[in-house]
């Protein structure tokens, strides 16, 4: 076997196997949200994948274009600019670095807070007026999204008020937790011995209840599948729709019944070759920092909670001690108790804790 050695600039960063050509995700559901049944089809969909597409969403092209274009051109902008408002921590520009605990990616990115419905003060703001205006028209469209789409949840399992998830995230009263993202992976131009890609974006769920992630017409999100082994699938880039990712969150609000979805990002290869630049845009929808999350009492049917009850502060404090890969509900599942004792240890556990 010949080994090559890593070229040094990829030396912190992970190679992936190159995914086959047909272990593509060509059945990825795709809800029409108004469409009949819709709430039914979102909730199978969350069930089996914890990520399916949006499509006839309503939001309009030039909102979608407008901020794919500004960011183009961010990232085309002298390193100086972009240093600028860096280095992200969490929030502002970062390059290949992800978080605080050692992930590394073929990437750059900008992390922004946002405030109900537009850029917050909190993460420094890109020094383009034009990129902040597409942001937060942007956003706009996705509380709407998510609301909707939260809605749908509640509906098709039958949960009430309709709102009850989507208030978490976009409730008029309360200030919900919501992060904004924008991600450009260059083709990587290093040599990669054979059958490798590199990593763009590591394998993690996404902590918030929903996010709704767009891209270009440049593949490289992978997703695992929930049965099947969690064996990794190519989804199939389209530019028109919208993928909404189960989070951790929403699979403890639904005591397992929605899973979030383990997903990652490869970055192409081979500058010359004609592959695209990925660009991507991200919105998370979490709710108010001191949000408790824990099963809703209407979907236990008479089962015991798999996890306990924490507050979203206390969770995302938790993520940002995480490395990215790791399994952040583990420290919140209860210990699987005999159904008989469950009651009664439940009992002692919260008079101890
Ligand atoms: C390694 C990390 C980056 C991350 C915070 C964390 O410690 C673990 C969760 C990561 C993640 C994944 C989804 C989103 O992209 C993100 C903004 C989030 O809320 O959790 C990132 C965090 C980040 O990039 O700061
Ligand atoms: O950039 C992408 O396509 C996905 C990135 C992602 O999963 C994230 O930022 O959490
Ligand atoms: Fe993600």
């Amino acid at each position: 076997m010949v080994v090559l050695a890593k070229p040094a600039a990829l030396e912190q960063i992970s190679l992936l196997r190159t995914p086959e050509p047909w272990e593509t995700m060509s059945g990825v559901p795709a809800v029409d949200l108004s469409g009949p049944g819709a709430a039914d089809h979102v909730v199978r969909a969350c069930e089996r994948f914890g990520f399916f597409s949006v499509v006839n969403h309503g939001v309009p092209a030039g909102v979608v274009d407008r901020l794919e274009a500004e960011a183009v051109r961010f990232f085309a902008s002298p390193q100086a600019d972009k240093d600028a408002s860096g280095p992200a921590d969490p929030f502002g520009y970062g390059s290949k670095r992800i978080g605080r605990n050692g992930d590394m990616g073929w990437l750059e990115y900008l992390l922004l807070a946002i405030d109900r419905d537009a850029l917050s003060k909190a993460s420094p703001a890109p020094s383009s007026s034009a990129l902040r205006e597409a942001i937060n028209e942007y956003v706009v469209a996705m509380r709407g999204l998510a609301r909707t789409v939260l809605e749908m949840v509640a509906e098709g399992l039958g949960v009430s008020p309709r709102g009850a998830l989507a208030d978490m995230v976009t409730g008029e009263d309360a200030a919900s937790d919501q992060v904004f993202r924008l991600n450009h992976y260059p083709p990587c131009p290093l040599p990669l011995p054979p059958s490798c890609s590199v990593t763009g974006f590591g394998e993690h769920t996404d902590p918030q209840l929903v996010s709704i992630l767009r891209s270009n017409g440049a593949a490289g999100l992978q997703v695992a599948l929930h049965d099947d082994d969690g064996r990794w699938v190519s989804v199939p880039p389209n530019r028109n729709a919208f993928f909404v990712n189960v989070g951790d969150s929403l699979q403890v609000l639904t005591n397992g019944r929605l899973k979030s979805v383990r997903h990652r990002v490869v970055a192409g290869s081979g500058s010359g070759s004609g592959l695209k630049s990925r660009v991507s845009m991200i919105y998370f929808g979490g709710p108010p920092l001191a949000q408790r999350i824990a099963p809703l009492p209407q979907l236990l049917h008479g089962s015991s909670p798999l996890y306990r009850e924490f507050t979203w502060g206390e969770y995302k404090k938790a993520a940002y001690r995480s490395r990215l890969a790791d399994n952040r509900l583990a420290p919140f599942e209860e210990p699987p108790v005999a159904a008989a004792a469950h009651h009664h240890h439940q009992h002692h556990h919260q008079h101890w804790s």
